[in-house]
């Protein structure tokens, strides 16, 4: 069977609610234990955000959820991550495979130093996408909120937008080839006050289609948005500073009822 026939999309009414079954044991980086004890699953439908201090290991671990981190020399997993029930990890999985399903959002907007257009229809081109470019690209910038704003220059270089409009652009081309996840780290964090609200409320709208995994270091963004809220923090205890999951649990929960000490002491903004 083809690693494409292996990595399927999320049937409704399938069993699981999960989209991402996520075990991190540990993450090293080299010699370095960068994550340790993280279970995040990642429900289907659903925005679930990472907050914690910085290099509690949020980007490392949500960069693992589409085997983003296989580019870092020195990177090693041990842990299992499922997605719709296959290990992203096994032996013969193709990780630009996983990368078609699970796309990425990053935290500074990067077009391509092409047109608009080109930019969208990317991905398309790179899968051999044989349909109607033109009509994907389209609802893709639609789906991105950028179509009335681009409409009449899809030409011009992608470069040419604002920074608010550029990482529409980005959600574009991801959303262009239809993953069935999207994986945003910090996609808000060079972005002003009204481009980040917009940026918010597509991340609302995505989520009707996608199922979201959000990393955010403000954690007003992640009240206002994720459903779920994954807490973060950093273990000093033997020496080093690894990162690990306090807790995870419904946002309002963890925000309003938190069930460790920690993470009280983090929502009240003790340490950051
Ligand atoms: N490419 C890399 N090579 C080596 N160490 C890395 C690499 N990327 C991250 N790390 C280390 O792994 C740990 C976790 O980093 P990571 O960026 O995942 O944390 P984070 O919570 O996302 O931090 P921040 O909020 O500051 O972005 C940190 O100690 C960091 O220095």
């Amino acid at each position: 069977m083809s690693t494409a026939a292996v990595l399927r999309r999320p049937k409704t009414g399938t069993s699981s609610d999960i989209a991402i079954d996520c075990n991190v044991n540990k993450i090293f980086y080299g010699n370095f234990l960068a994550v340790r004890d993280s279970a995040v699953p990642i429900e289907k439908g659903k925005i679930t955000g990472f907050i914690g201090p910085s290099g509690c290991g949020k980007s490392t671990v949500l960069r693992s959820l589409n085997r983003m981190n296989d580019l870092i020399p020195g990177f090693r997993l041990e842990g299992k991550v499922d997605f719709l029930g296959q290990d992203i990890y096994a032996k013969g999985i193709d990780p630009v495979v996983v990368r078609r399903y699970i796309g990425m959002v990053f935290q500074q907007p990067n077009p391509f130093s092409m047109s608009i257009f080109d930019n969208v229809a990317f991905g398309l081109r790179l899968n051999r996408f044989k349909g109607d470019v033109e009509e994907k690209v389209e609802h893709a910038l639609r789906r991105a909120a950028l179509w009335d704003e681009v409409k009449d220059k899809l030409k011009a270089s992608g470069l040419s937008l604002s920074g608010g409009q550029q990482q529409r652009l980005c959600i574009a081309r991801a959303v262009a080839t239809e993953p069935t996840v999207l994986l945003m780290d910090e996609p808000c964090s060079a972005l002003d006050p009204i481009a980040t609200r917009r940026i918010e409320e597509l991340m609302l709208e995505l989520k009707k289609d996608y199922t979201i995994a959000l990393v955010t270091h403000n954690m007003q963004q992640a009240r206002r948005v994720a459903d779920v809220t994954a807490f973060f923090s950093v273990d000093i205890s033997k020496g080093g500073r690894t990162g690990f999951l306090v807790e995870i649990g419904d946002t309002n929960n963890i925000f309003d009822a938190p069930e460790t000490e920690l993470t009280k002491q983090y929502i009240r903004g003790e340490f950051s």
